[in-house]
């Protein structure tokens, strides 16, 4: 079984603006809802690529009935923990000549609320899959990577960490089965500019070292990199393409890496998968589908 994890969901509302300016009223000439959470979106590229998993997360307010409504529609499994107060963000996505991204703050989530998702993934055991990506809202404290990885410890439950600077360095001594940052992120933990994939790969073998078996960056338009539990080094160039929007490409990567290990427990394989993905996403306006990915994987 495979759980994802997305602390804060949200409805992302991606927009078009030609030529986009601060502090005028600027119309749009596109504009579509989707389901969103980093979370989320590995569970329905999960779905696209034919592996069911169920979606937990916390939603609250209209539009927290909203992405449920959206997630129910491409096919996830959702057990959302629905929260008292507040409601689940609206997420803009401003694709302009430049892309411009508004995240909101999320609704406010008790203890309460953070044990009852605890006993949800107290369900996970040995063989299962837990992917827990993205930000966690202002109103739970900062450690709760950990206290899952903590409760999951010694279950035999392969985590898979997908989250920025501390939120990753705080889960690397629970020894996760993957974490994917992307070479910026990676940069930043280690207070360093990692622009090409050669200089990805020392910082890349510092994580596994740190704890993580398996370590995908990913680096957008130049591919990736994935040092594996194996110690094997595999890296490539993205695909070539026109990119229509890249918002969830990182997580279409994570989804694209478990199936391709899934199905083949190859790493070779997963990491081709992982990088088809990405840009099957990145290629599209909505996210990966299966056709998609074996697409670019037959035209590498
Ligand atoms: N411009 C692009 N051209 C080709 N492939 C791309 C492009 N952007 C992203 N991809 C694909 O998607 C993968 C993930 O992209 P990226 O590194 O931007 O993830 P990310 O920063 O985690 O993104 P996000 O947070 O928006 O999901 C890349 O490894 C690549 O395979
Ligand atoms: O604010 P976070 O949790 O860091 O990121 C949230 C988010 O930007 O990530 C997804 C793309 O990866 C989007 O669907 C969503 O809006």
């Amino acid at each position: 079984m495979i759980c994802t994890v997305t602390f804060n969901p949200s409805l992302d509302y991606i927009v078009r603006v030609d030529d986009m300016r601060l502090g005028t009223i600027n119309r749009t000439t596109y504009e579509k809802v989707l389901p969103g959470g980093k979370g989320v979106n590995v569970s329905i590229v999960l779905g696209n690529l034919g592996h069911a998993s169920r979606a937990l997360g916390f939603v609250a307010g209209f539009t927290g009935d909203e992405l449920c409504r959206l997630c129910a529609e491409a096919g996830v499994d959702c057990d959302f923990i629905r929260v008292a107060e507040g409601m689940t963000r609206i997420n803009a996505k401003v694709k302009s000549n430049e892309e411009t991204e508004l995240n909101g703050q999320g609704p406010n989530i008790t203890e309460k609320d953070v044990e009852e998702l605890f006993s949800k993934i107290d369900a996970l055991g040995e063989g299962d899959t837990l992917v827990i990506s993205g930000s966690v809202p202002s109103a739970l404290p900062h450690d709760m990577y950990e206290r899952i990885m903590a409760r999951l410890n010694g279950r035999g439950v392969r985590v898979v960490v997908d989250a920025e600077r501390d939120l990753l360095t705080r889960v690397l001594p629970y020894r996760p089965f993957l974490v994917k940052p992307n070479n910026h992120e990676l940069g930043d933990i280690f207070g360093v500019t990692l622009r090409t994939r050669d200089e990805v790969v020392p910082y890349a073998r510092k994580l596994r070292e740190m704890g993580a078996a398996n370590v995908l960056v990913s680096m957008a338009g130049e591919g990736g990199v994935l040092v594996a539990e194996t110690g094997e080094v595999f890296e490539s160039p993205a695909a070539k393409g026109t990119v229509v929007n890249s918002v969830g490409a990182g997580d279409s990567s994570v989804a694209g890496f478990l199936a391709g290990l899934m199905e083949t427990g190859s790493y070779e394989t997963a990491f081709k998968m992982a990088l088809a993905t990405g840009s099957a996403s990145a290629f599209s306006d909505h996210l990966a589908t299966r056709p998609e990915v074996e697409a670019l994987i037959a035209s590498s």
